[in-house]
């Protein structure tokens, strides 16, 4: 529930009031100049766009009372309206949400990383819940509760829906949430006011170059999480096979947090035998030096990598180790990642998966080996008005881990196609097919399945749409697989 505070009482330290009244009520709090209402602030920021100090006089005639702006931005205002100045005026908006939408669920914990966010935050929650507490989880797939899921715009929402969203969680009864932390809403401090318990990190590779200037600008975003995200002293979770495991862990033991180490054969946690059996694995590990056995029920080196991150979190939220190892029995994988869908009549296995960034069509490509007897054909396209740099990297890889490449359409969103597919198809070479139509190319791969061979659908995992010249269309990998199969593929 929300009620109206007084302005004094939701700045932070670093907020100058260069005039007004602090005692002024405040009714809400908005990020866009279109979201506000009479006795709003309103936080007028630079975007990556465009600059929200062009919305002002906007969101002064629409009711706002208080102007949030960054020190050294010019704009003048109109006399009776409330003037705040910040030196980082976009973290103090998001600490000035947390305080407006207060409570939080108790035990919150986020994690970041290039790959398996998602699948993490979703092992989270399922282990919360194994243990009885009543969780949730917000990420790329929204907010999942039990079964149930509300799709969201984005991974991490803007700060003014984030807060709202857990304090509407927290008054419904969630004590425990899993959370995502994207690179985007790690810089945009859409997470900052965010109070955790434990912070985990997975992997940095390549992604999202279009938006931060440098790998290492990218790998600075994910530090956030820990520095200055995560309370000094609290738990932290680093997976350290990455090139970038071993930096991270070294940062957040300098912030003072609690590390735990988990990696293939080293750290805290540490895996040392992983068995195959069908769609499982048996997974021997050590937890501070201690045997156990875990039976996954899940395929995938990487869902392991994921499934053992997710016991650290958890621990280090405060949970019975034992109880949590026990949990990972009963772990189901997030939607539409390395999800299989049917069989071929000639016995070729269809699998789909989210992989959209080179590192994951890999670990993809890598994680389905085992269960092909004969070839694994992969099915791949990039997406458009994002990274520009990682099209061929990811033809790279699906020609090199995959034994046949279909080149298709993924989101090309504002830009032509083509051109997108073209920049794909350098990278995986003369070999590969074109189809740019997303359906008919996932019919031409599952043509191509004999007995024992593996089909992967690459890089839309839960989605239902195809975004094509800014239109979005209905689509689903899943649903085209099965009507396919349904039709006598
Ligand atoms: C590049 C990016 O991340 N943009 C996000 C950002 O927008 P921005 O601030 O840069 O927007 P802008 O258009 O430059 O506008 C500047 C300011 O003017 C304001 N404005 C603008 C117009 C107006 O009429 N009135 C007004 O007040 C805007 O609200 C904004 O504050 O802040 C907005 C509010 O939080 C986000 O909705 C928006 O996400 C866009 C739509 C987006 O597509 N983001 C993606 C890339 C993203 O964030 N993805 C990550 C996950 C990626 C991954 O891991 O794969 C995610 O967390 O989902
Ligand atoms: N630990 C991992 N290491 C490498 N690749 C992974 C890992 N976990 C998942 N993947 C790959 O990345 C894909 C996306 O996984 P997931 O949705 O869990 O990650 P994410 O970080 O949330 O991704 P996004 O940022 O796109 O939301 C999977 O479908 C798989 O191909
Ligand atoms: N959060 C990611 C999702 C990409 C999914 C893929 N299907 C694509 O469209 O590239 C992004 O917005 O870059
Ligand atoms: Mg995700």
């Amino acid at each position: 529930m929300t009620v109206a505070h007084s302005l004094s009482d939701l700045i932070d330290p670093t907020v100058r009031l260069v005039s007004g009244n602090p005692d002024q009520s405040i009714k809400g709090l908005a990020l866009d100049s279109r979201k506000v209402q009479p006795g709003f602030v309103f936080a007028a920021l630079g975007g990556a766009v465009r600059h929200g100090k062009d919305f002002v006089d906007q969101a002064i005639i629409d009711g706002a009372t208080t102007i949030l702006l960054d020190d050294g931005v010019d704009v003048a205002l109109p006399d009776g309206v409330i003037e705040l100045r910040a030196p980082d005026a976009r973290r103090s908006f998001a600490l000035m949400a947390a305080r407006f939408f207060a409570p939080q669920p108790k035990v919150m914990v986020a994690v970041t990383g290039t790959s398996g966010k998602t699948s993490v935050a979703a092992f989270v929650r399922q282990i919360f819940q194994a243990l009885g507490h009543e969780a949730a989880a917000m990420g790329t797939l929204g907010i999942t509760r039990g079964d149930g899921a509300e799709a969201g715009a984005l991974t991490t929402p803007d700060s003014v829906s984030l807060h709202q969203a857990l304090t509407a969680l927290a008054d419904d009864g969630v004590t425990h949430m899993a959370m995502e932390a994207s690179s985007h809403g790690l810089e945009q401090r859409r997470l900052d006011g965010v109070v955790l318990k434990a912070a985990a990190f997975t992997n940095l590779g390549r992604d999202h170059l279009d938006y931060h200037p440098t790998m290492e600008d990218y790998f600075q975003a994910k530090l956030r999480l820990f520095d200055p995200l995560l309370p000094e002293g609290a738990g932290a979770v680093v997976w350290m096979d990455g090139s970038y495991g071993e930096r991270m862990a070294d940062l957040a033991r300098q912030r003072g947090h609690q590390v735990l180490l988990a990696g293939m054969g080293q750290g805290d946690i540490a895996v040392e035998t992983v068995k195959p059996s069908g769609y499982a694995q048996t997974v021997g590990c050590t937890y501070l030096g201690e045997n156990r056995t875990v039976e996954l029920p899940l395929p995938g080196l990487f869902q392991v990598a994921n499934a053992m991150v997710a016991a650290g979190l958890a621990i280090q939220a405060g949970c019975d180790a034992d109880a949590v190892f026990d949990a990972l029995a009963g772990l189901k994988g997030a939607r539409g990642r390395l999800e299989y869908i049917g069989t071929t009549k000639r016995g070729g296995k269809a699998f789909v998966d989210y992989a959209h960034k080179p590192g994951a069509v890999e670990e993809a490509l890598k994680a389905l080996r085992p269960f092909s007897n004969g070839k694994v054909v992969i099915v791949v396209g990039a997406g458009g008005d994002r990274d520009k740099g990682k099209r061929p990297m990811m033809g790279e890889a699906a020609s090199r881990y995959g034994d046949a490449v279909i080149i298709t359409d993924d989101n090309p969103r504002t830009e032509d196609p083509a051109t997108i597919r073209q920049a794909v198809m350098a990278g995986a070479g003369d070999d590969a097919m074109e189809i740019g139509d997303r359906h008919d190319a996932i019919a031409a791969g599952l043509a191509m399945l004999e007995e024992g061979d593996i089909l992967l659908v690459a890089g839309k995992g839960h989605e239902t749409g195809q975004e094509i010249h800014g239109v979005k269309h209905p689509f689903s990998d899943h649903d085209v697989i099965r009507e396919l199969l349904d039709e006598g593929a």
